[in-house]
């Protein structure tokens, strides 16, 4: 068994946490959320989304949220960044100094469809001039692919579909791809062989594991992944989210039972656990909703 010796959490909670929050949530929470997140350890914290807010209305401070953390972030120990599905979405980022983004695809036509609205191809098209004018202002850019393990609308996806797609997005310039289970049906072996394709294509080590906790397979499916060197987790704090367009999707796993699981194999993230569980707490018990972290839930009973 080979593990890797250090792992590197990209926190999506402000972002892929909240954009399913049925009520409101004010831009003064959002902010002292991703404070918090970041005093506890975090390095990167995914912020916000320069999507139409019809779409997604609950993003639809994104301007507010980014210029903010631009202004304070004057240490720039930690990435801020932000979902830009388009060039109308990157010219907005960039007018706020961001300084990564993430487009964000999809292994299914059904679910690219009705997140954003095209089709695959349609949306590597969209990227392209993303990509070039991201590199001409020296912004990083992330790539996502959705519906890794499943998809809500055609269900089983082929691993080569989500290798094809990794791949485009690494070809045209992306440093790294997150590998998303959407709807969290994924099990370990099937995670395993997924990978085992995608990485035929992409680098392991420019690979990302996106993981939602539906069926409560997201840490085996960690664990399995991590078996086969991926080395970078996306987590949201209290398991917070979903996805507006995968019903019945519960959050993605979360980032305090990530760091438990982490810590049990001697794996060093840099995040203070006690910390982050304590903003777990205080972001749930804000936002009315049961802490979907059972190590949060754990911690916090214990004083
Ligand atoms: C992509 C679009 C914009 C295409 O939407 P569209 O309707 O095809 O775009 P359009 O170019 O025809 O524009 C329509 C309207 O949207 C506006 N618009 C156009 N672009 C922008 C923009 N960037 N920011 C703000 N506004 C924008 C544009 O100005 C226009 O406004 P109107 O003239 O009607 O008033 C739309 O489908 C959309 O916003 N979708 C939201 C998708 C989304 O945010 N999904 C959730 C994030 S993905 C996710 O959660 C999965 C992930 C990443 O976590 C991984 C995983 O777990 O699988």
């Amino acid at each position: 068994m080979h593990f890797p010796d250090s792992v590197r959490i990209v926190e999506v909670g402000a972002r892929d946490g909240l954009q399913n929050e049925s009520a409101h949530v004010d831009t003064t929470t959002k902010l002292e959320l991703i404070r918090r997140l970041a005093d506890s350890g975090l390095r990167h914290v995914e912020a916000a989304s320069f999507v139409s807010p019809r779409w997604v209305p609950q993003m639809a401070d994104h301007r507010e949220i980014m210029l903010a953390l631009a202004e304070h972030d004057t240490r720039g120990v930690t990435t801020y960044s932000a979902l830009t599905p388009n060039l109308k979405g990157l010219e907005a980022a960039l007018e706020c100094g961001v300084r990564e983004v993430a487009v964000f695809g999809a292994a299914s036509e059904s679910f690219s469809q009705r997140n954003i609205n095209c089709s695959i191809a349609e949306s590597l098209q969209r990227f392209a001039p993303v990509m070039a004018r991201a590199a001409a202002a020296g912004v990083r850019v992330r790539g996502y692919v959705s519906c890794v393990l499943g998809c809500p609308y055609e269900g089983e996806i082929a691993p080569e579909q989500v290798a094809a797609v990794a791949r485009e997005l690494r070809d045209m310039g992306c440093h790294e791809v997150s590998l998303g289970d959407t709807i969290g049906t994924g099990t370990p072996l099937k995670a395993k062989q997924m990978l085992e394709r995608v990485s035929r294509e992409v680098p392991v080590e420019r690979l990302a594991a996106h993981f939602h906790d539906t069926y409560g397979q997201a840490l085996a499916n960690l664990y399995a992944v991590m078996e086969e060197g991926i080395a970078v987790i996306d987590s949201s704090v209290a398991g917070l989210g979903g996805c507006p367009y995968a019903k019945g999707a519960s959050g993605n796993v979360a980032t305090e039972d990530v760091l438990y699981l982490l810590q049990g194999m001697g794996i060093d993230t840099g995040v203070d656990l006690a910390r982050l569980a304590a903003t777990g707490d205080w972001i749930s018990r804000k936002l009315g909703r049961p802490n979907g972290s059972r190590v949060g839930q754990a911690l916090m009973a214990n004083g």
